[in-house]
């Protein structure tokens, strides 16, 4: 379609490359130009989704598609959501051809996300990487912010299905980030602590924030932010119910991200 943002999704035949395609497809100013995936070789993407065909057949070759969305009028788009091990090259592989990449994938390290910065800016091509597309997981993340200018004492609880891969989540690594950049150390010790079995207190993030991660069948994605001072406690939380929930943010992101030069760490620093 003329003017139409060409979108080529990775992760093509995953939990959240199904709702990307459904998103797109439902979009009236994009359209699904690749899909990539290891599962589902060669069968439509759009049936895949679960919605009409869309001429679309999943591939394992992202390179040949970042080509031909190349030589596209409009600037294309990357949708990653794939696996740690394989979304930087994916990234890499995209803005070497041009294609601006928006970045759902968790696991990418400080120093890998800073490595992409660097490569974004030597091409002066934006991206942008959210560990969490919902808004209500940037709301609870401001809320967490506020807090933690009165609260000393912080501990994060991550809750997902147990198909993940990475632990912590990227969102609970993220909170932690966030909260430390403040400038603060939490959780002064009060006592000397000894654990029984290795682990149990958590991992140890950023300015001695700990992160405890729990993996079920029957939960989606979950994280309770808890603050703590004498007599009382602050507990933030965050449910996800449907995977649903992170297409505006994904949708947002395909719409802005060719508007960047350089890339964007979080959902939040294009939300207006
Ligand atoms: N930012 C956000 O808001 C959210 C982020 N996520 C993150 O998104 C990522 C994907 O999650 P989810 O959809 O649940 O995972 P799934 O496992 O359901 O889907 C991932 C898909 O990518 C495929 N894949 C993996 N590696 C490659 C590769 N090298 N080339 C092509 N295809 C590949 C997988 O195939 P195979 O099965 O063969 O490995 C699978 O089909 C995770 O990192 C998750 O943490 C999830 C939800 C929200
Ligand atoms: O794997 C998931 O499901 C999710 N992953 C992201 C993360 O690691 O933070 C986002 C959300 O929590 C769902």
């Amino acid at each position: 379609m003329n003017g139409s943002i060409p979108v080529i999704v990775t992760g093509a035949a995953g939990k959240m490359g199904r709702q990307v395609i459904q998103a797109v497809a439902g979009s009236n100013d994009m359209i699904l130009m690749g899909a990539v995936d290891r599962q589902h070789l060669g069968a439509d993407a759009g049936e895949v989704a679960g919605v009409e065909a869309l001429e679309v057949p999943i591939t394992p070759d992202l390179q040949s598609l970042c080509a031909l969305v190349a030589q596209e009028k409009q600037a294309g788009v990357l949708v990653d959501f794939t696996h740690p091990r394989s979304v930087y090259e994916n990234i890499r592989a995209a803005i070497a051809y041009g294609v601006y990449p928006v970045v759902g994938t968790t696991g990418l390290s400080l120093e890998q996300i800073q490595a992409l910065a660097e490569f974004c800016d030597k091409a002066s091509m934006g991206c942008i990487i959210a560990p969490n597309f919902s808004i209500g997981m940037v709301l609870l993340q401001q809320a967490a912010i506020q807090a933690s200018r009165y609260f000393d004492h912080v501990e994060i609880i991550e809750l997902h299905h147990n198909q993940k891969a990475d632990a912590p989540s990227g969102t609970a690594l993220k909170t932690a980030q966030m909260l430390a950049e403040i400038g603060k150390t939490y959780n002064p010790p009060q006592v000397a602590e000894t654990e029984a079995l290795p682990g149990v207190r958590g991992g140890l993030g950023p300015e001695h924030i700990r992160i405890h991660s729990v993996r079920l069948p029957g939960l989606i994605a979950h994280q309770e932010v808890m603050f703590g001072s004498p007599g009382e406690l602050y507990t933030l939380r965050h449910d996800t119910s449907d995977r649903s929930c992170y297409m505006p943010g994904v949708l947002l992101s395909i719409r802005k991200v060719r508007q960047l030069q350089q890339l964007v760490y979080g959902l939040e620093k294009i939300l207006d």
